[in-house]
């Protein structure tokens, strides 16, 4: 039974779980994601990656977790700045990951930077096993979110750090008016134009539409076990960053 709204926003059908059909739209958009990315974002998503990751600068993890690692863009520059001993990108679509795995080999942290394929409401890591853990735009696609947080919860150190990217709605005028506009015209369309899959790009601002915000899901953080749980909202609202202790 789905406990939050956008558990309930699915890409293709009503019929098939969520995670399967998530795991289906990654694989197929995939060779387009990265420049669509930041066509969408205006190039913002790099200062909003730097920010999170700032957030752990002074804790100096050495095993890190990036859940929903796609791409590898969130891991690589985690690697470059925060120079752990091991990151691990895990996700559920390997089509993605084929695409990191060929960026981090193309940058010469294949030592350090592995991939696998891991569900985060499953993971197969032992308890209290990360220094810290990432995730950017992954945890509005969760099929079970308490789940995903609790099994975050799980696998990181006591005194471990979790740090959550996630795009919002801005509540504020004008960003609220545009980012409407934006969201139901310009998304979808340019969604259609690069990676041929329009549901893909009417998932997104459905899915960032019904996802739980700011104080909501701060509470929802802490009801997965975090403390000291602080959010702040980036761009006008137009993503909001998390940061938690286990
Ligand atoms: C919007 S992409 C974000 C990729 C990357 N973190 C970035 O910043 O560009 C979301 C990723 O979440 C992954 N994902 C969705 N549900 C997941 C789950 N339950 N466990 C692990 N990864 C998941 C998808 O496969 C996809 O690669």
């Amino acid at each position: 039974m789905p406990h939050y709204p956008q558990e309930e926003i699915k890409p293709y059908n009503e019929s098939e779980s969520k995670a399967v059909q998530v795991e289906k739209m990654f694989d197929n958009i995939a060779p387009a994601y990265d420049n669509l990315n930041h066509v969408l974002s205006w190039g913002i998503d790099k200062s909003w990656r730097r920010k999170a990751i700032n957030c752990l600068k002074p804790y100096h993890p050495q095993r890190i977790m990036d859940v929903a690692t796609g791409t590898g863009d969130f891991a690589i520059q985690a690697f470059t700045m925060l120079h752990p001993q091991e990151l691990i990108g895990t996700d559920i679509s390997e089509g993605m990951m084929n695409i990191g795995r060929e960026k981090v080999k193309q940058a010469g942290f294949s030592e350090h930077i592995s991939f696998a394929k891991e569900d985060c409401t499953n993971l197969s890591f032992t308890d209290n096993c990360f220094d810290a853990i990432t995730v950017a735009f992954g945890v509005r696609n969760f099929e079970n979110l308490d789940k995903g947080l609790q099994e975050m919860h799980r696998v990181l150190v006591p005194g471990g750090h979790l740090v959550i990217l996630e795009l919002s709605e801005p509540e504020w005028f004008p960003m609220k008016q545009l980012y409407a506009l934006y969201s139901k015209i310009v998304i979808p369309t340019l969604g259609k134009l690069f990676s041929k899959d329009r549901s893909a790009y009417t998932y997104l601002p459905q899915s960032i539409k019904a996802f739980p915000q700011g104080e909501i899901m701060q509470g929802i953080i802490r009801k997965a076990g975090f403390s000291q749980v602080h959010f702040q909202r980036l761009t006008l609202g137009i993503c909001t960053l998390y940061f938690a202790t286990k």
